[in-house]
């Protein structure tokens, strides 16, 4: 059982009465915090909405830097062009943050510092864009006012022309502000730059060196076709008539046998290498030949021996009856049973120890140039011209024949030049020290390089409408010729001083 006093009653109204009010009041002050906060989302999404848009306005305008040629770019490009791709990372990172929901509040806490960033480094992209852009200006403008300032007669006037520069914009500091910087094609008048000058002046002068190249090229390749021309003028005199006596050369004019000295029985060695070399090419006109040289080929009725061996032998014959070998700068490689002279002997200045007359080495003439030398000139095969061959061999045997019994000359010259140095030598009979005494390597050096020289020479083909005629080309491979006398005519020749030097004091 409940009593209900009166009192009571009006105490437990006024109380409901209390928090009713109390609830109204605070749910109009939810509604005004509920207000605001739309308020503030609205806000935020504008402020988004600007930066997105900036965003897209910097990409415009760094695609319209990229395509402007006209203003030179320097290395802040690279830096620019960085920031320019943070920013693009930090765009799309803004637009998932735009919300769609207004009751994610801490979500729109995190747009907002995120927002505040990106602004930052907004903000100082543009402030690097401008300085750039600044900087150039700057460039630009110097370089037009200098430019102007020129009054050097070469100057003229060019047309500095930028174009399409709708969106080429300047943005001043504060932020989102777009200022136009040229809306239309600008025309620049300017006078040649400092620069400019000097590349051309640079191109002219290489232009005129080019052409002094040219023509000392080509003086040059005149003066070396006259040079082959007198070679070959020189060459096309018939070898055999310039040294079918090379002591009486080497004599001069004199004819006295005291008149031959080191230099001029040289001399007669230098023309003789013609012989050798022009003998040589006259060889390689045909091949080995191998039948040539076969004894058993040739079958030859009272003669026994090869096809090359009767030439020689008949030949040598016939020029003994002719007076040949009574030159003693002869050496027969028969010298058995040779008929004698039926012409009138000629007066040979004595100059060689009568004892020279004993030494005759042909015979490792012969073998050397058969065995060694041949294979190395003349092409394998066989074209049946034997006889030819023949002949044309002993050209070749009698020319290095000739040139290695030279050697009897050098040597009595050499001695009659210092016998005092030779005598002991040859009283000892030592051929080491005579030897010794004798080489000269610095003159061997060269004898190997002219022959080479020589056999390049001779040996090129020569036609009229090529400047070069040789194409890397010759008859006779130069370096056989310096090894031919590397190997065999030089020391022969020695050999053949030697030898007379050891019979110089009988
Ligand atoms: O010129 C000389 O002094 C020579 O003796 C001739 C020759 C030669 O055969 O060419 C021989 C030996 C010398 O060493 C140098 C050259």
């Amino acid at each position: 059982m409940f009593l209900i006093y009166p009192g009571q009653c009006r105490k437990d109204t006024s109380f409901n009465l209390g928090v009713g009010c109390s609830l109204l009041y605070l749910i109009a002050a939810s509604k005004t915090e509920l207000t605001k906060m739309v308020e503030l989302r609205t806000e935020m999404e504008m402020l988004l909405q600007n930066v997105k848009e900036d965003l897209q306005r910097k990409d415009a305008l760094h695609k319209q830097f990229e395509s402007i040629d006209t203003l030179a770019y320097s290395t802040t490009d690279v830096q620019e062009g960085s920031n320019f791709n943070s920013w693009l990372s930090l765009q799309s990172q803004t637009t998932s943050y735009v919300l769609p929901d207004s009751g994610t509040i801490t979500v729109h806490d995190q747009s907002l510092k995120c927002d505040t960033l990106q602004q930052d480094e907004y903000v100082e992209g543009m402030g690097e864009l401008e300085a750039e852009l600044e900087a150039e200006l700057e460039r630009l403008q110097t370089r037009l006012d200098r430019d102007n300032s020129l009054k050097h007669p070469l100057q003229e006037r060019i047309k500095v022309t930028v174009e399409d520069t709708d969106s080429v914009r300047s943005r001043s500091s504060s932020f989102g502000e777009v200022i136009d910087l040229q809306n239309a094609s600008t025309e620049v008048h300017s006078g040649v730059p400092p620069t400019e000058l000097q590349r051309r002046l640079h191109e002219l002068l290489e232009a005129k060196q080019q052409e002094r190249i040219k023509e000392l090229e080509a003086a040059l390749e005149c003066a070396m076709h006259k040079l082959r021309e007198k070679e070959i003028e020189l060459v096309c005199s018939p070898p055999n008539s310039r040294d079918s006596n090379c002591m009486a050369e080497a004599l001069s004019d004199s004819g006295s046998a005291n008149a031959l000295t080191l230099d001029s029985v040289r001399e007669s060695l230098i023309r003789q290498e013609d012989t050798i070399v022009f003998g040589l090419i006259e060889r390689a006109r045909f091949p080995i030949n191998s039948p040539t040289y076969s004894a058993s080929y040739a079958n030859i009725p009272g003669f026994t021996g090869s096809l090359a061996q009767f030439v020689a032998h008949e030949t040598e014959a016939l020029q003994a009856k002719a007076g040949r070998f009574t030159n003693p700068e002869e050496h027969p490689f028969f010298p058995k049973d040779l008929p004698a002279s039926v012409v009138p002997s000629q007066n040979h200045t004595e100059v060689l120890h009568p004892s020279a007359a004993s030494i005759n080495i042909n015979m490792q003439i012969w073998d050397f140039y058969f065995d060694k030398l041949l294979a190395l000139f003349a092409a394998p095969g066989d074209d049946g011209n034997y006889a030819a061959t023949a002949a044309s061999d002993l050209v070749c045997l009698q020319a290095l024949s000739r040139r290695i019994h030279y050697g009897k000359f050098v040597a009595e010259v050499k001695f009659k030049e210092s016998p005092k140095e030779y005598e002991p030598a040859i009283r000892a009979k030592d051929r080491d020290a005579l030897m010794k005494l004798l080489t000269v390597e610095s003159v061997e050096e060269a004898v190997k390089k002219r022959v080479a020289k020589k056999a390049m020479v001779f040996g090129q083909e020569v036609t009229l409408n090529t400047t070069d005629g040789s194409n890397g080309k010759y008859k006779v491979d130069p370096s056989v010729l310096s090894r031919l006398y590397e190997e065999w005519v030089m020391p022969l020749t020695k050999l053949v001083q030697v030898e007379y030097l050891l019979r110089r004091l009988d």
